[in-house]
């Protein structure tokens, strides 16, 4: 079989990075210049230098702290995409996708990888009914691409898919450096910006479901020289002590620690429950954040409640959610939780990480859906997060609202284009504060309303009873008396009866 036989359609579309760029300059900027510039100081105020060095300690965290125990687990390679010179690779099918949205996937893993910290000096997109099963992309590619990695002394190969473990190797051989799949890409990611002790428990859990299956690969010609049937043979005693493979011990550590992992995040749950009951005690009604990573949610929220959210333009900025204070026109109090954003194609590992939250989403009065406006299709980003909140529990009963954000950076046509498609949607921009008024007023109108009303006189010593009544229910009039204050409000329940109790009994 020559490589001349393969069927590949050897359209393949190969040009410097300049391409990547064009569309979306910001978001693509490598991850030293974020860290240099100051134009996106912009949303922070005057708490600038206290943002930067939190973006400072975030790029400076590289890795989850726990691993340590896998050290003796020497077939384990975690592969992490760093600094590193790297060339992306993916291959698309005319049946399934189109030259540009197979552009736009790699667009995405070029942000991603600089996210990561990665250097991208090259992509390549090769048409082909579907990837290779020995090398990914057919053998007469992989060799053109070695020697492009060589040409550009790249260090490292970034693949746009999932690849088989033997793929993994099959490509490297050819090309000669490290290939990393868009999991293990994704999962590096979280591994760096996660800061919570849950979120980074979730992301190691992530990584150990992501290597178990590869050790396989890595294990089978370990097996062999083992003695051959021992390995793979399930369980029995006879395969265990000293004729046990080292694939065999590395899984079973791996396994172990893979349901410590998972006993401690579910002992973490309470204290979520816990810090979610806090803010309901009184009512307090939620608007959870959601929308594609890099979309402005942040930056939304530091403009609503004029808090200082890290805003940084890399994906995935936010890992763990933030749940922050907002105050509404008639004075009261509600929260915005930010989550964490969503990516197409999210490795299967990491959906359990999201699901803390999710479960925020679901609790939440009014669903706010941040979209970039810039970006060169909204519409698929807009799907692909409606579909995954679909997929979560107690949603669909929330209202939403739709925000298209970045309108600083929309022309006349992409503004028409989201008023003819998505017309109920509020068009803003974080950085210009165009539209966010009329964003407040329709987040607010959406806020659930308290719905016991209240009239009493209140002792003038119930002052901070008083407070409570002002943040967190709607206050109707109040009248200072000599003998107290005379009170109509509607709160909810928990604050109707501390109302009741501290009333004075006037009769
Ligand atoms: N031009 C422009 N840029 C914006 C606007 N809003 C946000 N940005 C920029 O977009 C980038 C991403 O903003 P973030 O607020 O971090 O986005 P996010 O949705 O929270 O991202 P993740 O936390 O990664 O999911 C930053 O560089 C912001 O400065 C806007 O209205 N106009
Ligand atoms: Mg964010």
């Amino acid at each position: 079989m020559t490589q001349e036989s393969e069927q590949e359609q050897e359209q393949v579309i190969q040009q410097d990075t300049s391409y990547l760029w064009d569309s979306d300059e910001a978001a693509l900027s490598g991850q030293s210049q974020v860290l240099q510039s100051s134009q996106d100081s912009w949303s922070n105020g005057d708490g600038g230098s206290q943002s930067w060095q939190e973006r400072q300690h975030r790029n400076s965290f590289k890795q989850v702290e726990g691993l340590g125990e896998l050290e003796d687990v020497t077939e384990v390679e975690y592969r992490k995409v760093r600094l590193e010179r790297v060339v992306l690779v993916g291959v698309y099918s005319s049946h399934n996708t189109t030259q540009e949205e197979a552009e736009e996937s790699l667009r995405e893993l070029a942000a991603l990888a600089q996210t990561a910290g990665a250097q991208v000096l090259d992509g390549l997109l090769q048409q082909r009914d579907k990837p290779d099963s020995a090398t990914y992309v057919g053998s007469g590619k992989a060799r053109e691409l070695a020697n492009l990695v060589a040409a550009q002394e790249a260090d490292t190969i970034i693949v746009d898919d999932d690849l088989q473990p033997s793929q993994r190797r099959a490509l490297e051989d050819v090309t000669k450096v490290k290939v990393v799949d868009r999991t293990a890409l994704i999962l590096d990611i979280f591994a760096q910006h996660a800061t919570s002790r849950e979120g980074k428990a979730q992301v190691q859990l992530a990584q150990l479901e992501y290597m178990l299956p590869r050790l396989r690969g890595w294990g089978a010609s370990l097996s062999r020289q083992a003695g051959g049937q021992a390995a793979g043979q399930s369980g029995g005693i006879g395969s265990r002590g000293p004729g046990e493979t080292k694939i065999e011990t590395d899984r079973r550590v791996i396994r172990r620690q893979i349901s410590r992992l998972k006993r401690q995040i579910e002992q973490m749950a309470p204290a979520r429950e816990v810090k979610r009951g806090s803010r309901r005690r009184y009512g307090l009604p939620s608007v959870a954040v959601v929308g594609y990573t890099n979309a402005g949610k942040s930056s939304l929220m530091n403009r609503l409640t004029g808090s200082q959210e890290l805003v940084e333009n890399a994906l995935f900025a936010t890992l763990d959610t933030a749940v922050r204070r907002a105050t509404a026109a008639d004075g009261r109090v509600y929260t915005l939780v930010d989550t964490v954003g969503f990516v197409r194609r999210l490795p299967t590992q990491l959906v359990e990480a999201f699901k803390s939250t999710l479960e925020e989403v679901a609790e939440a009065d009014v669903i706010m859906h941040v979209v970039d406006g810039s970006h060169p299709d909204p519409f698929s980003q807009i799907e692909a997060v409606n579909k995954v909140l679909e997929q979560v529990d107690g949603t669909a009963d929330i209202p939403h609202i739709l925000v298209i954000n970045k309108a600083d950076r929309m022309d006349a046509t992409a503004r028409e284009r989201v008023i003819r498609l998505e017309p109920q949607a509020c068009i803003v921009s974080a950085r210009t504060s165009e539209g966010l008024g009329d964003l407040r007023q329709r987040l607010e109108v959406l806020l659930p309303k308290p719905s016991v009303r209240v009239e009493a006189k209140l002792p003038y010593s119930a002052g901070s009873l008083l407070s409570k009544v002002r943040q967190y229910g709607q206050v109707q009039s109040v009248d200072y008396q000599g003998d107290g204050v005379d009170i109509v409000a509607d709160v909810d329940d928990h604050i109707a009866s501390q109302v009741m109790k501290a009333s004075i009994d006037t009769v």
